[in-house]
Parts: structure tokens; sequence; C-alpha cells
């Protein structure tokens, strides 16, 4: 109870009405809904409440006696045999059972059970049927007449065009978007600088109401049916027997199970509610129905919804909330990642204050502002991002983003380069990512140093023995030997391989720097081109761009590095280290050392046993499997699964071409 006078909600009551009835144009006709569903439920409830109070206020034309919904005049109308009404809402296990009491009260002691199906985030469609060959589809519209989709509907690939059936039926079922197709779509969309759709529901309604059905067609939408409206010949009983007939017949019936009581339909509301992001579509709750079909008509309808129905609506996903301050946060590869700070929500059973906003470009692309007020949504255990703004929501008082130009951790240098999205602490010893790098500067490939793992760095950063890994080399046994698992014995074998160390190839200690987009194959091409960490040093970008296998990716990360004075410190202590920062004279210099290849496929200008003593020769590795711990994958003519596995591994692809200039490139320049 409200304890209102009948003065002050009917000024609330008219209030409510106007939001509604706004927020339904938004949602129904534009597509384009402001506030989220959960909010816009709780604006009906609300309203529903006060008319429940005072019936008295109730007229006609209110939101809560009619569907929502509107006939746009671009298609062709469609009156519908049956109305087409909406579905009450239930919130929790509570709402189900008063619902349950009403049916018991109704049926006056008849006996029911219940089918339980998903409740599909999409737009409900009519179809109709004659002599087995589909007829007409059309759009809910608002409950008495809708839009004719026939065209678009024709282009969803599992609709049936033709049945095994001659009589006249008409069927129901809901229209969506597979969340890959969504996800997909609106990438499109960002691209293309238009508007994200909110939700997949959005998406699929924009994309039936599209009037080329050739845009439809590559929206690749879906159906689920979930009714049978008339059928012409045959009797059925029960919602079951209707759920198998229409199998049968090769539609694509939406999931559903029976229960003996209303507990059981909680339990398995609860078990969605758990679940549901297992499934490749949206569902924003499940739909209860009676299963008995004539008890259904005894139950009838109100206005709005059918009594022998309800929907039981998971906790919110999305919702609406403001973005207080942009924050960066930094990851362990040093990339800067923006933050938003929210104002708090409660979402999905939990408080949200946070939400990632992943990089510049998207911040740019989604136009948001420090002040705005944003639709964030959290699904499954991702985490919470900015669907929209709320552009309508501005005052002027919210603030652009920009990103800083030196690192919030550090106070290094920060780069983004060219063509990539991120940008990036160049710092290799700031804290945030200090322990990826000496873990990398210590790995098999790179300085090798065997008996310095995650569990003695992570020890000895957090007694501040070490800053980086230059620090290791001025490591001594008295530093390591009250360490957790490190006595007499091992300290000093630790300290023995960092002194062992000292001496590797060039080539390893150039990869170990953990120079980005340096990888052992770039080390190689670079120690074999310059003599000395100075050297390299003083190479201008154009003069390492000039290397064959030296993109200007590389060159600019390479620049960057000896540019950030806290790398250049780093150097100077390993050279002060007496680490080995030139080439020995005997190192070789051969184009492929230690490189591993893997061939695939038909090659048209050599046999296999030739490109085996080329690679070899050159001082690679031709080897028969693709692993983490291959360096190239040639392909040639239908490369097989080889190829699948190198791309997933994110190994270097050539083409046989390629190889080709690589191969013959070398032999001229050593010759
Ligand atoms: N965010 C906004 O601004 C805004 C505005 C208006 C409406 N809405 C949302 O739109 C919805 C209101 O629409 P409604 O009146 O269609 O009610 P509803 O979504 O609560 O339920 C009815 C609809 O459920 C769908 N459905 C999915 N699976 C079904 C199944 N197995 N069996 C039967 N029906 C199934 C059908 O399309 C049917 O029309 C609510 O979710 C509401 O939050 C949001
Ligand atoms: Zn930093």
């Amino acid at each position: 109870m409200t304890n209102l006078t009948k003065e002050k909600a009917e000024k609330k009551v008219k209030a409510l009405r106007k939001k509604i009835r706004e927020h339904e144009y938004k949602y129904f006709v534009l597509d384009d809904p402001s506030i989220s569903d959960a909010e816009f439920d709780q604006l009906m409830q609300k309203l529903i409440k006060l008319e429940e109070e005072f019936p008295e206020l109730v007229t006609e034309d209110s939101p809560t006696q009619r569907v929502g919904g509107e006939v746009l005049d671009e298609f062709e109308k469609v009156e519908h045999s049956a109305a087409m009404l909406s579905l009450d809402n239930a919130f929790d296990a509570g709402d189900l059972r008063d619902f349950d009491q009403r049916v018991r009260k109704n049926l006056s002691g008849e006996d029911y059970q219940y089918v339980v199906e998903h409740k599909i985030d999409g737009l409900s469609a009519v179809m109709r049927y004659r002599d087995g060959s589909f007829e007409l589809g059309a759009t809910r519209g608002n409950g008495e007449v809708g839009e004719d989709i026939t065209q678009n509907m024709k282009t969803i690939r599992s609709l049936p065009l033709k049945i095994e059936e001659q009589a006249e039926m008409e069927l129901r079922g809901e229209i969506y978007l597979a969340k890959s197709e969504f996800q997909r779509l609106n990438e499109e969309r960002l691209e293309n600088e238009e508007a994200p759709f909110a939700n997949p529901r959005n998406a699929a309604a924009g994309s039936v109401r599209q009037l080329d059905s050739k845009i439809a067609a590559q929206r690749s939408l879906s159906i689920l049916i979930y009714d049978l409206i008339s059928h012409s010949t045959r009797e059925f009983e029960t919602h079951l027997e209707v759920f198998s007939y229409l199998k049968e017949l090769g539609f694509k019936v939406n999931w559903h199970q029976a229960a003996a009581d209303i507990e059981a339909v909680i339990e398995i509301c609860e078990h969605w509610q758990e679940e549901r992001e297992s499934l490749d579509f949206e569902i924003d709750g499940l739909v209860i129905k009676i299963n008995n079909l004539s008890l259904r008509e005894k139950l009838g309808s109100t206005a709005r919804s059918p009594r022998w129905a309800i929907a039981y609506k998971f906790p919110a996903q999305q919702k609406t909330t403001q973005i207080k301050d942009i924050e960066i946060s930094l990851g362990r590869t040093g990339a800067l990642t923006p933050t938003a700070i929210l104002e708090p929500v409660e979402l999905a059973g939990s408080t949200v204050s946070r939400a990632t906003l992943h990089n510049e470009d998207e911040i740019k692309r989604k136009d948001i502002r420090i002040g705005d007020t944003v639709l964030v949504q959290k699904a499954g255990d991702i985490i919470p991002e900015v669907v929209k703004v709320i552009k309508e929501e501005r005052d002027g008082s919210e603030k652009e983003f920009k990103m800083p130009d030196q690192c919030p951790v550090c106070g290094g240098e920060v780069i983004r380069p060219e063509g990539e999205a991120v940008t990036r602490c160049t710092n290799i010893s700031c804290p945030a990512q200090r322990k990826e790098s000496i873990l990398h500067f210590v790995s098999r490939d790179a300085m090798n140093i065997d008996g310095v793992g995650p569990a003695l760095i992570e020890q000895l950063l957090e007694n501040n023995l070490i800053e980086d890994y230059a620090d290791l080399y001025f490591l001594k046994q008295s530093h390591l030997k009250d360490l957790d698992r490190m006595g007499e014995k091992s300290s000093q074998n630790v300290i023995e391989a960092v002194e062992a160390s000292k001496d590797r190839e060039f080539f390893r200690v150039l990869y170990a720097l953990g120079i980005r987009h340096v990888g052992i194959g770039a080390a190689r091409i670079l120690a074999a081109n310059f003599n000395s960490i100075e050297e390299l040093q003083q190479a201008s970008a154009e003069e390492l761009e000039a290397i064959d296998e030296i993109g200007p990716v590389i060159a600019e990360s390479i620049f960057g590095f000896f540019k950030e004075r806290h790398n250049r410190d780093l150097l100077s202590r390993l050279k002060q280290a007496g680490i080995r920062l030139q080439k020995k004279e005997s190192e070789s210099t051969k184009f492929l050392e230690g490189l591993k290849f893997v061939f695939t496929g038909s090659l048209n200008n050599y046999s296999r046993s030739e490109v085996k003593d080329l690679v070899e020769k050159a001082g690679g590795r031709a080897v028969s499997s693709v692993s983490s711990k291959t360096d190239y994958l040639v392909t040639g003519d239908n490369p097989g699964s080889k190829y699948d596995k190198a791309r997933e591994l994110g190994i270097e692809i050539l083409t046989e071409e390629e190889f080709k200039e690589l191969i013959e490139e070398k032999n001229s320049s050593e010759n």
C-alpha cells in the first residue's frame, strides 16, 4: 500500500503512463531503447500496483490494459486471427507460487500440469501455412494488427517453406539472432560508425523490419516455434502433443520440459538461470504454460495477457548508470586499459562499480565521456561492459577522455604503435609488467637460466631483492639462502646458473630483452645485421626497416625500446654486470640457425627432401608436426590440419612463394 491520496495517485499514474509510452515507442518502433528491460518492467510493475490500489484510475488505453507495440506504415498490415498478447511477469519463486494459487483457484479442483519453455529474447511472429506451403508471416504489432514480413521470414533457413500437411494452420514462434551473429553484427555496425544494438532482441527486430529482404538475409535470423494457434483438420489435447506433432513436420521447436507442479517449475527456472550462458541465443527467462489445452480455454485471458501462462524473468543483466570517472589499469604486458568507474548498480545478483572500456578506439567509437549516463551489461562471468551511451541524458558537463602520455604506474613512456588499438608502457621494468619480463628473460630460448622460476622470481620481487632482470646479476648467495625452499646448495646453483648465462649468444640476449614483437626469429635477423647492442641502438628506424624481415611495426618497437630511459639504464646495468652484448667471433650467422620449419600441402617447386636440405643448410630444422616450438609453417596447395593448428598457436605462416624468396635471398646475401 502506498498511502497516497487519490489526487496524488492520479498524478503519479499519469506520469508513469507517459514515461512507459515513451519507452515503448523507443523500444518497439525505433528498436533503440534507452533503459534496460528490467528498468522498464519496474515502471510497469509500479503502474500495475497503483492501478490495483486505485481501480477507478484504470483507463482502457493504459499500458497495463493493452499490448505494447506499434504497426509501421511501411509494411502491409495483417489482422491477427487471435489477439497476440503479452505475458504476465514473475520475478521470483514467490511470484510463481502466487501465479499457481490463482490458477488453482480458477480451475477449482481440476488437475493440471505445466510445461516450461525458454523465453527467447527475440520477437514473436505468427505464421500461416496452407496446403503444405508457407503463406504468410507477420509481427505481433499492437496485438490486433501486425506487419506482413513474409518476404523477410522466407530468408530464415530453419523455417520450412513446404511441409507434409495439407491443412490450414497457424503457428507462433520467436524470431531471434544467435549470440555469435549479434556480436558480428554489432562489430560491423561499430566499424561503420553506426550505433550498436542494445541487445539481440533489438537487433532481430531491426533486421525483420528491413524493407530490403536481401539485408535481412545477410543477418542470419533463426526461429523457434512454441505454439499452434489453429489447425483446420486436427485436434490436440495437450501442449506436449502439439510440440511432438510440429517436430515431426520438420519445425524447429522451442526447448520444453513438463513439470508436475509449481515447485518443479521453480527448480527448472533456477537451473536455467545458472545455465543460460551455455545457449547460443539469449533467453531472458522462462515461460510457464498450462499443458492441457481445454484448461487454457477455461482460464482465458485479460486484455493484456493469458491467465494460463506466465513469464519468469531472470535478474537484470543490463542497467543504466553513470560514469563517474575513467581510470587506467595496467595489464601484465604493459597494456594501458581504460576502465569506467560507475555509480554502483545491482546487476545479475552482484554490485557492479567498474566496466572495461577495452581501449581508446572503443571509447571513441562509442563516444563515451566522463559523466555520461550509459547502459551497462554483464553476461555470464564476463567483465561488465558499456553497451551504449544514452545521449539524451547529456547536459554539456560531460568530459571527453584522453589517454595519458605517461605510464600511470611508473611514469615511463607509452606508445601506441600504428595500426594497433592498444597503448603500452615501453618500460620493461615497469612494476606492472616486471614479473613477465623477468620470466621471459630467464626462459629457455632466451638466457636459459635454470632454477630461476616463477616462484623464486615472485619471492625476489616481494623481498625487494630485484626490480628487473639486470638485478639478477647482482644477487649474492647471502640474499638467497633465507628464502623459502632455498638452502645452501640450491642458492649456490642459482648463482652459478645466473653467472653461466652471461655468455649466451648475442641473438638470445636480444630476444631476452623482451622488446615487443622481437621474437626469436627477428632477434636472429637483428644479430645477423648488427654486431653489438650499440650498433643496433644507433640504427635509425629507416635503417631497421631496410632489413627485409623487419617491418615498420618491429622497427618502431625497437626504436621505442631504446628511447625509454629506464630501458637504457637497464642496458647499462647489464653491461656493467658483464653480459656480452655483442657477437662472438665464432657466432654463427647462419640464417635459419635453430629455427624449426613445418611443411604442409603439396609444393610446386621443391620435393620434401629438397626443402629439408635447404633449411638444414641454413642452420634450421624441418620437423613433421606443429607445436608451440615451431617457428614457421610453410603451406603448399591443399594444406592439412597443420594449418589450423598453426593459426591457433599464432605461428608465422609462409606461402611456398614466400619461403622461396626467403631461401633465395639468404643464399645471395651470404655468397
Ligand atoms: N527497455 C525498454 O525501454 C522497453 C520498452 C518496452 C518494452 N520492453 C521490454 O519488452 C518486453 C515487453 O514485451 P511483451 O509485452 O512482449 O512481454 P514479454 O516479453 O514479457 O512476453 C511476451 C513475449 O515473450 C516472447 N516469448 C519468448 N519465448 C516465448 C515462449 N516460449 N512462449 C511464448 N512467448 C515467448 C514472445 O515474443 C511474446 O510476445 C519486456 O521484456 C519489456 O521489458 C522494454
Ligand atoms: Zn609503466
